[in-house]
């Protein structure tokens, strides 16, 4: 198999903050790789390293089997977390403009019904949801026909309905065969659409591979999850996590988990069981346990 990414040892510094901590890891072709994890962790300012855009403070960056250069970026499309566009630029005028950049663009018809423009294309920008927005900038940045597409939080903000649609989006592009390198911490939306996943925290991986075999690895059974409210934390089983205001409780087998919360006359009411998440095993790295 062939890595379109290539990295080995990528270390930032900001003055004494390591915001990115000797990562290794390779994406191969047509694969989507996930970079999970929650603010500060890391994300950006490795995707602005593979970008070209930030220079590592060491480690090692190849993209199609080069260090980033000129060639490589011509084969690169990103779209950023924020991008400032013209108030009054239509969007058929943003593909246009952004398409003058390239040697040989994508035909901006074909741009136009990957990314379902057609009823907003005579637009102005500033009048886009948000949805729209972002459906607009993945444009811009699929413009150049990219083999490698880095996305940077792309469905942050974005109402549930809009995110469907984005994922969409996204499932089309994948079958086209492009490699796709996306930064999230929605964790839904890396299950959904990653084939690979790295989930970090504080400047390094905790946890890497595919998220149904890190799932397997790190569960054997189901969560049951309660409303931490009136719960005594001493009558929970060992491994139990606190977040917010649920408790999740981690079992192989649900039953005596129950007789033991009901021995202890603790309210079931707003008890939910399911099957293991990466919002889950997100927790079981980095959360407390109460009882360990
Ligand atoms: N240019 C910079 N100068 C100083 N510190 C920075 C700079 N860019 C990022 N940082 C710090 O590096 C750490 C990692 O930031 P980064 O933006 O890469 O994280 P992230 O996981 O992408 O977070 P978010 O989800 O909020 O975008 C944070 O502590 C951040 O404050």
């Amino acid at each position: 198999m062939t890595s379109v990414v290539q990295v080995t040892g990528l270390t930032k510094r900001y003055g004494e903050l390591i915001a990115v901590n000797n990562l290794s890891f390779s994406v191969q072709k047509g694969v989507c790789f996930g970079l999970l994890g929650p603010n500060g962790a890391g994300k950006t300012s490795t995707l602005e390293m593979l970008e070209g855009l930030v220079k590592p403070t060491s480690g090692n960056i190849e993209l199609f089997g080069q260090p980033v250069n000129k060639r490589t970026r011509q084969r690169i499309g990103i779209q950023f977390q924020h991008t400032a566009l013209q108030d009054h630029l239509r969007v058929g005028e943003a593909l246009n403009l952004f398409a003058s950049f390239y040697r040989s663009p994508m035909a901006i018809d074909q741009l136009q019904q990957l990314c379902e423009l057609d009823s907003i294309i005579d637009q102005d920008v500033k009048s886009l949801s948000g949805g729209q927005r972002q459906r607009v900038l993945l444009a811009l940045a699929l413009v150049n026909d990219p083999d490698l597409l880095f996305l940077d939080e792309p469905t942050i903000g974005l109402d549930p309905q809009a995110r469907h649609n984005f994922w969409q989006l996204i499932e089309k592009i994948k079958q086209q065969g492009k490699t796709i390198l996306l930064t999230t911490h929605y964790m839904d939306e890396a299950e959904l659409l990653c084939d690979e996943v790295a989930i970090m925290d504080a400047g390094a991986f905790i946890a890497y591979g595919a998220p149904k075999k890190l799932l397997a690895e790190y569960f054997s059974g189901l969560v049951i999850e309660l409303p931490s409210e009136g719960v005594a934390l001493d009558a929970l089983p060992a491994g139990s996590i606190q977040k917010a205001d649920k408790i999740h409780i981690y079992c192989d087998d649900v039953e005596p988990v129950l007789t033991q919360l009901m021995a202890n006359n603790m309210a079931l009411s707003g008890m939910q069981i399911h099957q293991p998440s990466l919002e889950d095993l997100f927790l079981k790295l980095t959360g407390e346990g109460l009882r360990d």
